[in-house]
């Protein structure tokens, strides 16, 4: 089964090793295309893929179309490879704010497709990736694409009403969870710490935490209970952060993501 990515920036990049690593596909079956020749073939040489020349021998050579390109570029993407697509040819889409029925008109009324959001952790299969499939992709199909996203991490099906919504506190919220290790990190260099040393101990803490709550089913807010002596040095830091704002100003956040990728601002 050969599968063509049209876009190699970030996001396809980071579903490809993370692909590559769990071996649930070989790197010969991967072909990939991306406006930069100067940066896709150096990255597909590095991994054993298939660089092709356009967009269009992609797609006829493709078994699984992943369109991974920025949301603009969707529809001059899609016209350019009309007369090379196939309209049995399943489609993932990745592309944030594109709606099932958008890419429906943009290719036919009964291609298959898979739209996705996925997030860039996916390069260590440790991805959190929503699905919605539309009917047009058979079971089997539909069976074989969840593998693949499977592979790279969690997997949740989900309406797409609710794509914008997850892609901020999942997709977009990679970023802020490494603004928050970074500000930990900055914190430590203020009190003596040499950056790479304050982002190790950060990013450990944080994955320590994030494991733990999954293993235990514990809510954060337990967990803050238990850390937090009576009297102790926590609940005053907890108080401080509260006062500067810390959770108004994470819901804003949320809400400007949100808002920006509604179209809504
Ligand atoms: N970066 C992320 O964390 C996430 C991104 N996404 C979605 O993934 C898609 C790609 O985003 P990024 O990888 O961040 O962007 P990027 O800018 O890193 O990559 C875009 C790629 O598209 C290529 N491209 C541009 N025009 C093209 C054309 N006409 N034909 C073929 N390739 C073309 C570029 O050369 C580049 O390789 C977007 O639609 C975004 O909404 C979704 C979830 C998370
Ligand atoms: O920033 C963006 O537009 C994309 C969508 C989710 C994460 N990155």
């Amino acid at each position: 089964m050969k599968i063509g990515f049209i876009g190699a920036g970030a996001m396809a990049q980071a579903i490809i090793d993370g692909l590559l690593k769990s071996k649930v596909v070989v790197a010969e079956d991967i072909l990939i295309h991306g406006n930069h020749k100067n940066r896709y073939e150096p990255y597909a040489k590095k991994n054993g893929l298939v660089a092709c020349e356009t967009n269009s021998e992609l797609t006829s050579k493709s078994d699984i179309l992943v369109i991974a390109v920025v949301p603009a570029v969707v529809q001059p993407v899609l016209n350019e490879i009309a007369t090379s697509l196939k309209n049995t040819q399943p489609i993932i889409s990745m592309a944030s704010g594109i709606t099932i029925d958008r890419l429906q008109e943009l290719t036919s009324d009964t291609q298959p497709i898979l739209r996705i959001l996925p997030n860039v952790n996916s390069a260590y299969n440790a991805g959190m990736t929503a699905v919605a499939a539309n009917k047009y992709l058979e079971d089997e199909n539909l069976t074989e694409l969840l593998k693949l996203m499977s592979a790279i991490g969690e997997v949740i099906e989900l309406p797409e009403t609710q794509f914008a919504n997850f892609s901020a506190i999942s997709g977009s919220a990679v970023a802020y969870i490494d603004f928050f290790i970074d500000a930990l990190s900055r914190a430590g260099v203020k009190y003596g710490f040499d950056k790479a040393t304050a982002t190790k101990i950060a990013a450990q803490t944080t994955l320590g935490s994030a494991q733990s709550l999954i293993q235990s089913g514990e809510t954060p807010a337990e967990v803050i209970d238990k850390v937090c002596s009576p009297g102790g040095d926590t609940i005053a830091g907890i108080l401080a952060m509260e006062q500067a704002g810390l959770l108004n100003a994470v819901v804003k956040g949320i809400d400007a993501t949100i808002e920006k990728s509604t179209g809504n601002n």
